[in-house]
């Protein structure tokens, strides 16, 4: 269980990256964290990873914190931290080095198959190849933790659906916990169960992305059926759109029943991220139990 209560890191006197983070993953998920620019997801990941200590509160893995725990996480940054005059092979041999179990032959064959060669040196690779390295290099630690920060940014499409297909793979064969940030929404929701969405430096949705697709629908009608209002019905407002002529609108439901002036859809994990992320007061932390559920 990676759990999290009362996180916050300030950056110099005034200014909090993430503040009064609170969470509870069990260990075995997926974990979508995605948020707009600045929103304090690598500050998360950071923390998550031991690398900065909290300014408040705790961040554990297992009951211990992060920080004593160190060689049951990998983290993969967005500055891919690898040596440019290292081969592959050299990179293999000093992940082995310096991680005690590392799988290196797990870690060659992987890259072989992503046609990466031993013998190719670092500062040769293009920027979405070493992010293959690092990535690889990531799970070859075979830590029981695993993040990775806006590791698609610099990859192509199929590149992105194999990286998902591979971190699949480890989580069912490991069960360990994979925390991925990422502003590629339709590759997270392919992949991740559970859900943080990071607004302004608070945590604003936790939750499995199950629960959260089918208890909100997006309901779409004439612009004077919805009064502006908190609630549609019995439905929670999460943010709306209006036109003259029409309203659209992210509810939390209630129930089943509806207003019939209202064509009701359900959901993707896109629209609950951007209806949240438009409407920052409002918030849905699950607790650990919902999470886990
Ligand atoms: N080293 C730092 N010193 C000062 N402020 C920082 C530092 N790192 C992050 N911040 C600030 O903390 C806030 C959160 O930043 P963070 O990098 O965690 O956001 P993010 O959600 O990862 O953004 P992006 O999607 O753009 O990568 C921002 O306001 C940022 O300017």
């Amino acid at each position: 269980m990676l759990d999290a209560t009362g996180l916050g890191k300030r950056y110099g006197r005034r200014r909090w990256g993430l503040r009064d983070c609170s969470f509870a993953v069990p260990a075995g998920r997926v974990v979508a964290v995605v948020g707009a620019n600045g929103a304090g997801k690598s500050t998360l990941l950071r923390l998550a990873a031991g690398l900065t200590r909290p300014t408040e509160g705790v961040i554990r893995l297992d009951g211990t914190p992060v920080h004593r725990a160190l060689s049951r996480i990998a983290y993969v940054g967005q500055a891919k931290p690898l040596y440019g005059g290292f081969t592959v092979a050299e990179t293999i041999r000093f992940g082995r080095a310096t991680n005690p179990g590392f799988d290196a032959r797990g870690t060659e064959a992987r890259l072989n198959d992503l046609g990466i060669a031993p013998k190719c040196r670092i500062s040769r690779l293009s920027g979405g190849r070493r992010t293959q390295v690092a990535i690889a290099l990531a799970l070859g630690k075979r830590a029981d933790v695993v993040l990775l920060d806006e590791p698609m940014a610099d990859l192509d499409p199929l590149a992105r659906l194999a990286l998902m297909g591979e971190l699949m793979t480890t989580v069912e064969e490991r069960g360990c916990t994979v925390l991925v940030s990422s502003h590629a929404l339709t590759e997270l929701a392919d992949v991740c169960d559970t859900l943080l969405l990071c607004n302004d430096g608070a945590l604003q949705v936790v939750g499995g992305i199950d629960d959260l697709v089918t208890s909100h629908r997006v309901l779409v009608g004439p612009a004077e059926a919805y009064g502006g209002g908190a609630r549609i019905g019995e439905h929670a407002v999460v943010s709306a759109r209006t036109t003259p002529r029409q309203a659209t609108v992210l509810v939390r439901v209630r129930s089943d029943t509806f207003d019939p002036r209202w064509a009701v859809h359900e959901v993707s994990l896109t629209d609950v991220v951007l209806g949240y992320l438009r409407s920052p007061g409002t918030t849905v932390v699950a607790g650990p139990a919902e999470v886990a559920a």
